[in-house]
């Protein structure tokens, strides 16, 4: 279980009626965070979305979080380390349980009830996703469950202005996949998904560190290489930063130094790039005029990639809209869904109709 900061203040109201043991969890990919309301903060955990499973049973999980992830590529023949989402879409629902189960535990102390949660999932989400969702909360033991889509959540906790008829926007570049949402009237106007994210880029990393070095290298290793000097293409000029890693030649299979580059990276993250500006061209090509002042005024970017150095730019190099960088990209979904689950009026009944589409 790793806390990471559970005195950051939130800067919404302060809330009216605190459900007992409400709890947000943000379902991703990569890592699943809980946001659990304390006063007018939240107590913040992070565990990896990963489960180990028999290879012979994939339903019959073993472990879960931090510890099936330290399994990862190292399992014992008869035990696979698996994730349970797989580019925002949960592939296994016996896994997602028992990561959704793992999650309540860590923000419910030992005999407590679980009142209240909500769960955030990727908003082009299916029904059936969406009652998948809903059916593991219920099972995991929660006494209400509400699935939201995880745009909606994020602009709840970045604490955009989601009633207004003016509109908003969030961009939330994840892991293994991306949304941009436009929020009016408390509800979702509309949404385009785009099954690509940081994932993506550390894959094209591993490939174009081969294509160029004959080097293979960790999918680990080129994540950390990403986090450390990344950048994407965009108009400003940027610092080119570069980090070593030690991987394998591929002729002969020694070891050998390769140095990961800004620029590299902003090449490995380019194909994903476009698909998520093509995402943004196409929520604009249907954009009513109406909307055009809020989205102008009111967009975010989060999610972990929305991190990469030049991610502002080149949004506006490409679109002309000047967003802003969430200062808590990677929390701001869970934040959102626990302000859902304490606070019932936050969302309106009509309101929640509206927010899955
Ligand atoms: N400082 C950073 N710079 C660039 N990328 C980063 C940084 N920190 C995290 N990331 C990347 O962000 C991604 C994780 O983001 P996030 O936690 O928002 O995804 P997720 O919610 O698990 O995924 P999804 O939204 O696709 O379900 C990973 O690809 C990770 O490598």
């Amino acid at each position: 279980m790793s806390i990471f900061g559970d005195t950051e203040v939130q800067e919404s109201e302060p809330k009216k009626t605190i459900v007992k043991n409400s709890l947000g969890i943000d379902l991703g990919t990569l890592n699943t965070v809980i946001a659990k309301p304390s006063g007018d903060k939240f107590d913040l955990y992070q565990i990896p979305s990963v489960v180990a499973v028999k290879k012979d049973d994939p339903t019959a999980v073993l472990s879960v979080g931090e510890e099936a992830k330290r399994m990862l590529g190292r399992t014992p023949e008869d035990i696979t380390a698996v994730r349970p989402l797989k580019k925002g879409v949960i592939e296994n629902i016996a896994q997602a349980q028992a990561l959704l189960i793992k999650a309540m535990e860590i923000g419910i102390k030992d005999g407590e009830s679980v009142g209240r949660i909500v769960i955030g999932i990727p908003g082009d989400s299916s029904e059936v996703e969406k009652n998948a969702a809903e059916e593991i909360g219920r099972k995991a033991g929660a006494e209400y469950v509400l699935v939201i889509s995880e745009g909606l959540a994020a602009a709840i906790g970045a604490g955009l202005p989601i009633a207004e008829p003016n509109g908003t926007m969030v961009i939330d570049i994840g892991a293994g996949s991306s949304d941009l949402v436009v929020i009016s009237l408390g509800g979702i106007n509309d949404i385009e998904t785009v099954r690509w994210g940081g994932d993506d880029i550390d894959a094209r990393i591993v490939e174009l560190v081969a294509e160029k070095f004959n080097v293979a290298i960790s999918i680990h290793d080129a994540e950390a290489a990403k986090i450390e000097v990344g950048m994407v293409h965009c108009s400003e000029e940027m610092e080119n930063l570069s980090v070593e890693i030690i991987g394998k030649a591929m002729d002969t299979n020694r070891p050998k130094k390769v140095v990961i580059d800004s620029m590299l990276v902003a090449d490995a993250a380019e194909p994903i790039m476009i698909e998520v500006m093509n995402g943004l061209q196409l929520i604009l090509e249907r954009l009513p005029p109406e909307l055009m002042m809020g989205i102008y005024s009111n967009t975010v970017a989060v999610g972990g990639t929305s991190r990469l150095r030049g991610v502002k730019e080149r949004i506006f190099d490409e679109v002309e809209i000047p967003i802003k960088i969430s200062d808590d990209p990677m929390t701001v979904v869970a934040k959102g869904t626990a302000i859902v689950a304490a606070e019932p009026l936050a969302l309106e009944p009509e309101v929640r109709l509206k927010a899955m589409r």
